[in-house]
């Protein structure tokens, strides 16, 4: 992260004087990430991380540390919490909660192979299964009422086409039932950042800090929008088919994350967009901020939408054939694809969004422009 909150030496020092780790010898402010304060902490007996949280309560970092300890038992690479002399994960420093960690071998990686990928989704995977032992909840800090209500909260502030794209996409989002997927203890933050590699192997998953109660889907695509992407934003097959088969191989995908998949990969890229979108338009104070690009995550929700729509051009069929075209066009597609029907038979503009209602679609527009008619439907299950 970036250093919110300074530390003296003497200040660390008195801190340490708590966990039985031996004696300062160095530290130095980590610059990655953006949440929370952190800094490498070198003692006579080891090397550790000092994360001094920003923002979350004691409940909340409670359930963090708990979750972290319940993962590293489970054989997940996290970093294991340190107890201090009273046997607490939990400390203060500076006037904020503070955590010692282990500080985990291995290096992050920028351009993961399709083996890297494949290795993540196995983690992934057992990291989902192992959560189901895990009896804390907690709920989302950035799931979809956050979305919406963060959408609205910059609307005013955005140009008019990033204004389009955002309330297009919330109206879209509403259409996915996020409360019926299954749903368990998520990482919610899997980027390659987050991530350490040692000998081809993952050595270190980090940052915890997102972790909650959501669709096991929905953290799956939160790893393949960062970690399975060409430059431009979309999607490289190879990668992203090795990630799923090696998660189905351990987690198969029950028929809802087959249905609303596309929808979920969208719901991620939303996440992002809006969280750097916000920082950037209300950004914190501190020494070190690093600021991520939102545009980056614009242009990858874009390449999912692109990626999830149809076009059905029906201007030289007759009366009543757009409804049939529709229909054929939509054969097999899971939901979250978005249909765009022109047509010239202004009865398709009442044919079609009925005929949608009926097969559980939702119609997202409807225009017209001389004698030509365009229907928006977004599928909400498989046809
Ligand atoms: N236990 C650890 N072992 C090794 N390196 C670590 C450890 N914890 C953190 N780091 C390093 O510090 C960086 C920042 O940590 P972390 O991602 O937890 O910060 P954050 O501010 O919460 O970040 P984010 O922006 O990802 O939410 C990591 O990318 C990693 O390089
Ligand atoms: N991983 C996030 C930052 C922390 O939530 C991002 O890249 O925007």
């Amino acid at each position: 992260m970036s250093v919110y909150t300074p530390v003296s030496r003497s200040e660390l020092e008195t801190f340490l004087n708590e966990y039985p780790v031996g004696a300062l010898t160095d530290y130095a402010g980590i610059s990655a990430g953006v949440e929370n304060t952190n800094f490498f902490v070198t003692t006579t007996l080891g090397e550790f991380v000092l994360t001094l949280f920003e923002h979350h309560t004691p409940t909340e970092l409670g359930y963090f540390l708990a979750l972290m300890r319940h993962w590293a038992d489970a054989g997940i690479p996290v970093a294991r919490p340190i107890p201090n002399h009273s046997g607490q994960l939990l400390s203060q420093l500076k006037g904020k909660p503070a955590a010692l960690v282990v500080r985990l071998n291995g290096q992050h990686i920028d351009e993961p192979t399709p083996a890297q990928c494949a290795e993540l989704g196995t983690w992934l995977a057992h990291m989902h299964i192992a959560g189901q032992t895990f009896l804390q909840q907690r709920s989302p800090d950035r799931g979809h009422e956050w979305r919406v209500q963060t959408a609205s909260r910059l609307l005013p502030r955005l140009d008019t086409e990033n204004a389009t794209l955002l309330q297009a996409e919330i109206t879209f989002q509403q259409t996915i039932p996020f409360a019926q997927l299954p749903s368990g203890t998520v990482h919610a933050d899997l980027f390659r950042d987050n991530v350490l590699f040692h000998d081809g192997q993952v050595s270190g998953i980090l940052d915890v800090y997102f972790a909650c109660y959501d669709s096991w889907l929905y953290d799956l695509a939160i790893v393949m929008n960062d970690w399975c992407c060409h430059a431009d934003g979309s999607l490289d097959n190879a990668r992203a088919l090795a990630c799923i088969s090696a998660y189905q191989s351990v987690r198969p995908w029950e028929p809802l994350e087959q249905r609303y998949w596309l929808g979920l990969l969208r719901a991620a890229t939303l996440r992002f967009w809006l969280s750097r979108l916000d920082a950037t338009l209300n950004p914190r104070t501190g020494d070190m901020i690093l600021q991520k690009d939102p545009a980056e995550f614009r242009n990858k929700l874009l390449h999912r939408i692109a990626a999830a729509s149809v076009s059905v051009d029906a201007r030289r069929l007759l009366c009543p054939l757009p409804v049939i075209r529709v229909q054929e066009a939509c054969e097999n597609l899971p939901a979250g694809v978005s249909i765009t029907a022109i047509c010239t038979d202004p009865g398709a503009l009442h044919d079609i969004p009925a005929w949608a209602r009926i097969h559980g679609h939702t119609v997202l527009d409807t225009r017209s422009e001389g004698r030509e008619y365009t229907i928006v439907l977004q599928t909400g299950q498989a046809i």
